[in-house]
């Protein structure tokens, strides 16, 4: 079998090789296996109960998808959580499943993250009803797949308003307010692994992910004594209505982004929930400016030039290691 791949790819270049529809249509050998079953996710908080007892955590878009489940978790483990966004009916309803699932309040305070006169209101009704909080975790967000030569100024904007001025005004608020009372916290801020490569057709998102990365940042070179920690969980794709109806609205995508993850699926909210309860608790007050990519490999798995060699089976690298051994000299 070999030898006749070998006749074959015999006398053509490398790259020929490489382009050739047989190496082309080659299964990649992993695809008789899904990695996934090595990788199943775990159930249950992590941390030890009563982690986040008498702390405070604000969640800004608290109400739905990962957000949702962060706030889950924190309050499990002992915090009163305040989540805030938009949409005031949303909010109040997973405040009251959270509450009554956990036993711990949770407030929900209407603000869009846009307006720096909504985010100073809604810091004063959080100071009135729990004080200012030990835990910051910027979550809120907006986005949507577009061709850039499609976008508005205002879908620009939009998007960007949300994004990375919706943090700043967020953190800065919370941050004066918080330095003034001499009180220490930690800010944590949810981006996504394309902050750090860019990526088309989420040209705003990208964008202003990179700016809020750059943001927090900087802060944590600049207020830790203040007592202020900051860091950022870079996550790969997790199911949640909000991002998959805006990035995947056919759901074309999906199946091959699974395969180009090496973990061979999509993480769950509840993962994501237990790193950024850990990175926000008393375990990780030496861990500050750090930028965590969680996701499954997908990043390193799409960055690599050789990568695609997973699809050469045995055989043709029986083939491609003969030709590359019989190669003398430059
Ligand atoms: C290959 C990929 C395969 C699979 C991907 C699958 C899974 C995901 C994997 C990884 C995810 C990585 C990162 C994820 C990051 C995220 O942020 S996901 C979170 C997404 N959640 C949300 O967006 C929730 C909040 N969003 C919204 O409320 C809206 O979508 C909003 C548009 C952002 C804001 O709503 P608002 O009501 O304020 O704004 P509008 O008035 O509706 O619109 C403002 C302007 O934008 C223009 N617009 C809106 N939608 C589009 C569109 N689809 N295309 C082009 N332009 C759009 C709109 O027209 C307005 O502009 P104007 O007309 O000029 O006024
Ligand atoms: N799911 C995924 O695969 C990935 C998600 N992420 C990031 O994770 C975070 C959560 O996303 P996810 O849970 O998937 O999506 P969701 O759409 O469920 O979450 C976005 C939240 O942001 C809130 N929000 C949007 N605009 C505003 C605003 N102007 N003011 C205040 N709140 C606002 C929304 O609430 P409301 O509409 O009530 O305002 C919503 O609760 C985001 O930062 C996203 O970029 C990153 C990588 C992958």
């Amino acid at each position: 079998m070999a030898a006749a791949v070998f006749r074959r790819a015999e006398g053509s270049s490398v790259t020929r090789f490489f382009q050739s529809s047989w190496f082309h249509s080659s299964p990649a050998p992993q695809q008789s296996g899904s990695p996934q079953r090595f990788f199943a996710p775990a159930d249950g908080v992590m941390l030890p109960t009563g982690s986040f007892k008498d702390r405070v955590a604000f969640i800004t878009g608290g109400g739905t998808g990962l957000g949702r489940a962060m706030t889950t978790t924190l309050s499990m483990l002992g915090a009163q959580c305040v989540i805030a966004s938009r949409k005031l009916d949303v909010l109040q309803q997973t405040a009251n499943e959270i509450s009554s699932q956990t036993g711990n309040q949770v407030y929900a305070v209407q603000c869009d993250v846009r307006d720096p006169q909504a985010v100073s209101h809604c810091v004063d009704q959080m100071e009135t009803m729990t004080g200012l909080p030990d835990v910051i975790i910027n979550n809120a967000a907006g986005n949507f797949v577009c061709p850039s030569e499609r976008l508005s100024p205002n879908g620009w904007k939009s998007i960007t308003d949300i994004v990375l001025n919706g943090t700043a005004y967020i953190t800065l608020e919370l941050g004066k307010r918080l330095i003034k009372k001499q009180k220490g916290a930690s800010f944590l801020a949810i981006t996504t692994i394309y902050a750090e490569s860019g990526s088309g057709f989420v040209v705003p998102s990208a964008s202003a992910k990179a700016g809020v990365e750059a943001l927090y940042k900087s802060l944590a070179a600049e207020w830790g004594r203040y007592g202020h920690r900051f860091n950022i969980i870079q996550p790969g794709p997790i199911r949640t209505k909000g991002a998959f109806s805006r990035l995947d609205p056919t759901g074309a995508f999906e199946k091959s982004m699974i395969t180009r993850i090496p973990t061979g699926r999509l993480g769950t909210p509840e993962e994501i929930a237990n790193l950024a309860a850990y990175i926000s608790s008393d375990y990780a007050t030496w861990m500050s400016g750090a930028v965590i990519r969680f996701d499954g490999g997908e990043y390193v798995s799409m960055a690599g030039e050789f990568n695609e060699l997973k699809k050469v089976t045995p055989d043709q690298w029986d083939v491609m290691e003969a030709m590359i051994r019989s190669t003398k000299g430059s």
